[in-house]
């Protein structure tokens, strides 16, 4: 039967072009539809690209807000990641837990949250796998990690559709896997063959085989080593990882089309029910213009997020973000020039095709050249130590010694000056010998400085706050706490607002404040961006409260402040 006018029920061979699930008998009431229609309809379509393969084109206009596309996942469960200590997800409803001494599974003896969780019944999660995991008459009690393999689970459940929803696991085996860069004697194919394949076939898989022969029924069609080499596969290129309470993978039907870009234009946010995805314009997006997301961290620098996305997504990354030496003016991977004869020369190293592996790096100042391979190499230990400190629960002279240290080498905005930095403006204020009453003012200052430049390459990484609210949260937060502290010392001291360092700072905690709020408005779905909110929410309080107490109007402020710098700047032009 052919298609029908969604207006008038007619025959009709005109399709909307944005989604194509609507048809038309003609423009007249396509017209007409609009009203109704754009509220459903798509504003990208699915092209090919040669290198890309499939990706998503808009076909209008979006605005920074406006909503992309709303889905539910095909599948999702507990990370594919091996964890071989600590807690594990729940199979249930994938939120973490200590193995060892927690409830068991009544079916297949995996160990759970509690044994009234709903996901352990529900057979689009524990369900349906608890009846193949079931199979295995043997149970555990010491070497959990080992023996319940959580990280098997989502590939289990992919192999499930093929039963209860053939379409979606024709959808998922239809993804792309890069099997030609995961062939058999690569590590990725070795570490899937005995983590997961083995573990699936001898434990579960062979016992099903077992009672197929016995009962002449068969459970799964296809569970050959291939397929589950391929669903691994999909599951890595494609999966979403899902941040809220629970350690989730998940596959979309649409949405895992989004193209990787370091400069992304959407950003995305979960539902906790069903882990619906909603994604949202973060960036102007104009008709014709590809639809991206960011598959690496956006805080590393260009050479370490290639290297992640050539490992992980078989890709080599040319956007414009890597593209450009200086990262879009952040300068996060550039270095100090160590200059010749021991004598710094005071310029900046950047790469000169940092799209080339081979790149050499040279100095605006002085003719000092380094290869790429050494800078990978200074980076690294440079990161290694890092690493090393902030796990080591630092103290803020550890920090401070080690920020000092690094800034020989690396350019102030560099991405693990930038880690430091972040970690500091989080221990002045708070650790002893830091605290609102013992902090010094010029230990505020330094705060203060510290968030403004951390403010600044954030804004320059990601202008649509698409990957890194919550750092701008807790950077924006910060400024405010730095500059209130100093207000109320100074005010206690008399010090009030008719010195114009006490205006710009009531000016700066009111800006921080609305800014922290803004770039916070999608991140009430996970506990740390909740956590932030209230922080926010509770300063903005506090600060009104003396604003009203005391009747400050900071807009009246700053209007007198630049009249009275006018009027100085008229008496020394001698007007
Ligand atoms: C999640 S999939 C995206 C959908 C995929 N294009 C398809 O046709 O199914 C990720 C894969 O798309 C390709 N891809 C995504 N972004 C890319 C980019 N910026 N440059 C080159 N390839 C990209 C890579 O092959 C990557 O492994």
């Amino acid at each position: 039967m052919g298609d029908k006018c969604a207006e008038c029920g007619e025959p009709a061979e005109l399709k909307c072009s944005a989604c194509k699930l609507v048809s038309y008998c003609g423009k007249e009431h396509q017209k007409k539809d609009w009203k109704n229609h754009k509220a459903v309809c798509r504003p990208f379509e699915i092209l090919e690209d040669p290198v890309l393969g499939k990706c998503l084109v808009a076909t209008r206009d979006i605005k920074p807000g406006d909503i992309v596309m709303a889905e539910y996942p095909l599948v999702y469960g507990p990370r594919p990641h091996m964890v071989e200590e600590g807690p594990v997800p729940c199979p249930g409803c994938c939120r973490l837990i200590i193995a060892e001494g927690s409830p068991r599974c009544e079916g297949c003896d995996f160990p759970i949250c509690h044994p009234g969780c709903e996901g352990l019944r529900d057979m689009d999660r524990h369900g349906h796998e608890c009846m193949i995991l079931g199979l295995r008459d043997v149970k555990a009690i010491n070497g959990l990690h080992d023996f319940y393999r959580q990280d098997a689970l989502l590939t289990l459940r992919c192999l499930l559709l093929q039963n209860r929803h053939p379409k979606k696991f024709e959808q998922i085996m239809g993804m792309m896997e890069h099997m030609d860069r995961r062939g058999k004697n690569t590590e990725v194919y070795k570490d899937i063959d005995s983590r997961i394949a083995d573990y699936l076939i001898d434990n579960f898989f062979a016992p099903m085989k077992i009672l197929e022969g016995r009962t002449g029924k068969q459970a799964l069609h296809d569970i050959s080593r291939e397929t589950i080499h391929k669903i691994c596969g999909v599951i890595d290129v494609n999966g979403l990882e899902v941040n809220m309470d629970a350690e989730v993978s998940a596959l979309y039907p649409t949405a895992y089309l989004m193209e990787h870009n370091c400069l992304p234009n959407t950003t995305h946010i979960f539902d906790k029910n069903g882990y619906k995805i909603t994604v949202k314009a973060a960036l102007p997006i104009n008709t014709g213009e590809h639809i991206s997301t960011m598959y690496t961290h956006c805080l590393w620098g260009t050479q370490a997020r290639r290297e992640h996305l050539r490992e992980t997504k078989y890709f080599d990354c040319k956007c414009v973000r890597c593209s450009d030496p200086t990262e879009l003016g952040s300068y996060l991977s550039a270095l100090k020039c160590i200059g010749t004869d021991d004598e710094p020369c005071g310029g900046t190293q950047l790469p000169l095709d940092p799209t080339n592996d081979e790149t050499q790096w040279t100095c605006d100042k002085c003719p000092v050249k380094l290869t790429n391979a050494e800078v990978s190499y200074l980076v690294n230990g440079i990161g290694e130590e890092v690493d090393n400190v902030q796990l080591s629960n630092p103290t803020v002279r550890e920090l401070e010694s080690l920020l000092n240290k690094m800034l020989t080498f690396l350019h102030p905005n560099h991405y693990h000056v930038y880690s430091v930095k972040h970690s500091l403006i989080q221990l002045y204020g708070y650790q002893q010998g830091y605290t609102p009453s013992q902090i010094t003012d010029d230990c505020l200052t330094r705060k203060a400085m510290m968030c403004r430049e951390l403010m600044d390459i954030t804004r320059k990484i990601d202008p649509g706050n698409a990957r890194l609210p919550l750092y701008s949260g807790v950077i924006l937060h910060e400024l405010y706490l730095a500059n209130w502290i100093l207000i109320k010392r100074k005010w206690d001291l008399g010090i009030k607002t008719k010195v114009k360092s006490m205006v710009t700072m009531f000016e700066e905690c009111d800006m921080s404040l609305k800014e922290a709020k803004e770039v916070l408005k999608n991140e009430s779905t996970t506990p740390a961006g909740e956590k932030l909110i209230n922080l926010v929410e509770t300063a903005s309080k506090d600060f009104k409260k003396f604003l009203e107490r005391n009747k400050i109007d900071i807009a009246a402020l700053v209007v007198k402040e630049k009249e009275k710098a006018k009027e100085k700047e008229e008496l020394a032009n001698g007007n």
